[in-house]
């Protein structure tokens, strides 16, 4: 069984799909994969110094993530411009590795944590999806907590996002995060005895 897992910028997705591999989930992070075509040596990096110019790297030649975000999500234009490079990329990995978990193991569950599975017209790869959920107050506040952000930089990232209600409304299970740790394990629990996992 394969399950899209999605929410919005810092609403969770981490914290819950740790959750369900430490029920025994298999797990595929499309954030671990976008790092990994930002390696040096990738010839999606190479693109991307292409369109972004030389100072988007580190002196050792390693991705300057904060210099790169900071071009990016201020930029409608230049994100999607970042987009075309890495999506198709990432995409194509996600697919690999989802479909070689599975038939490893047909009766295990299989997460795919994909911040922008919506965005990116990916939730027909799936017959079910997870949102995880939390109030656009408690995202802001947790993302500056986590980042160290300012608010407008937190607003960016945002607004660079399809809003969170509207993905809960998409949703076929909602996991709200907005309770404490124990509420979130509560429902992540319940949510694997509905599916008959238990
Ligand atoms: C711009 C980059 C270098 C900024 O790196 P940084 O370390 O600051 O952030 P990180 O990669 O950890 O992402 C944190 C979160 O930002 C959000 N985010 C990242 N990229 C995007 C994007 N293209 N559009 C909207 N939100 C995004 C996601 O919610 C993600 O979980 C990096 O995010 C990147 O390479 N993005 C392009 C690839 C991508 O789309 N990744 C996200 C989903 S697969
Ligand atoms: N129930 C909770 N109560 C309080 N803080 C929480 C809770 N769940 C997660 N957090 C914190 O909120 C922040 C975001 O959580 P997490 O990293 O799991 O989100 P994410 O959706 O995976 O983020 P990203 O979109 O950046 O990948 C982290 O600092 C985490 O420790």
């Amino acid at each position: 069984m394969i399950m899209g897992l999605t929410g919005g910028i810092a609403s969770g997705k981490s914290t819950v799909s740790a959750l369900f591999v430490a029920k025994g989930a298999a797990l595929v992070d499309a954030d671990v994969i976008a790092r990994e075509v930002m390696l040096p040596g990738h010839p999606v990096l190479a693109g991307a110094v292409q369109a972004f110019g030389e100072s988007i790297l580190q002196p050792d030649g390693t991705l300057d993530r904060n210099r790169l975000g900071e071009i990016v999500f201020r930029d409608p234009e230049a994100l999607q411009t970042l987009n075309n490079l890495t999506h198709p990329a990432i995409r194509t990995e996600i697919k690999d590795r989802m479909y070689t978990l599975d038939q490893e193991d047909p009766q295990r569950l299989v997460i795919v944590d994909i911040p922008l599975l919506y965005e990116s017209q990916l939730d027909n790869l799936f017959d079910q999806i997870i949102v995880v959920y939390v109030p656009r107050r408690v995202q802001l506040a947790r993302l500056m907590a986590r980042n160290g952000m300012k608010l407008e930089q937190a607003e960016n990232r945002l607004k660079s996002q399809m809003d969170i209600e509207l993905k809960r409304r998409k949703a076929d299970y909602v996991i709200d995060n907005s309770g404490d740790p124990g509420s979130t394990e509560r429902q992540v629990a319940g949510l694997w005895d509905r599916l008959g996992l238990s």
